[in-house]
């Protein structure tokens, strides 16, 4: 599982990495070059294929959204400047916390 799930990692430093290469060669650059309203844009159209992918595609469509999906949540991430280890610490402090208890806890 470790070796697939570091590859969010490489990612994370590969966008970073491209963010400065020429929007010319590079897809990351292209889409950081059109600004964040066009980067949170994408990954909106992304979760809505990821949601169309599973409620009437294939598992393996639904494969594909949603490696895209993941992907353009890195982008976006980079353009705020937001780490991946921010999103999984945040992740970890949750776990074992069941999700109906957090929200029966909330003030409003
Ligand atoms: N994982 C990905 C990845 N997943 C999806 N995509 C691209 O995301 C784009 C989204 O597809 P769409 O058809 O929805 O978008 P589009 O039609 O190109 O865009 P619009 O003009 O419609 O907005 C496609 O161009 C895909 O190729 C990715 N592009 C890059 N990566 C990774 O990012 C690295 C750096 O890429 P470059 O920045 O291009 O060098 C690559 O080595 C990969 O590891």
């Amino acid at each position: 599982m470790n070796t697939h799930t570091d590859i969010l990692e490489r990612l994370e430093q590969t966008i970073a990495a491209r963010r400065a290469a020429s929007p010319d060669s590079s897809y990351v650059a292209k889409l950081n070059a059109k600004g964040l309203p066009k980067i949170a844009q994408k990954l909106g159209e992304e979760a809505t294929e990821a949601v169309i992918a599973a409620l009437s595609g294939s598992n393996e469509e639904l494969v594909g959204e949603s490696a895209d999906l993941l992907f353009h949540l890195l982008v976006l991430l980079s353009a705020k400047g937001v780490s991946l280890e921010h999103v999984l610490a945040e992740l970890e402090r949750r776990e074992g916390q069941s999700g109906l208890e957090e929200k029966a806890g909330r003030s409003e």
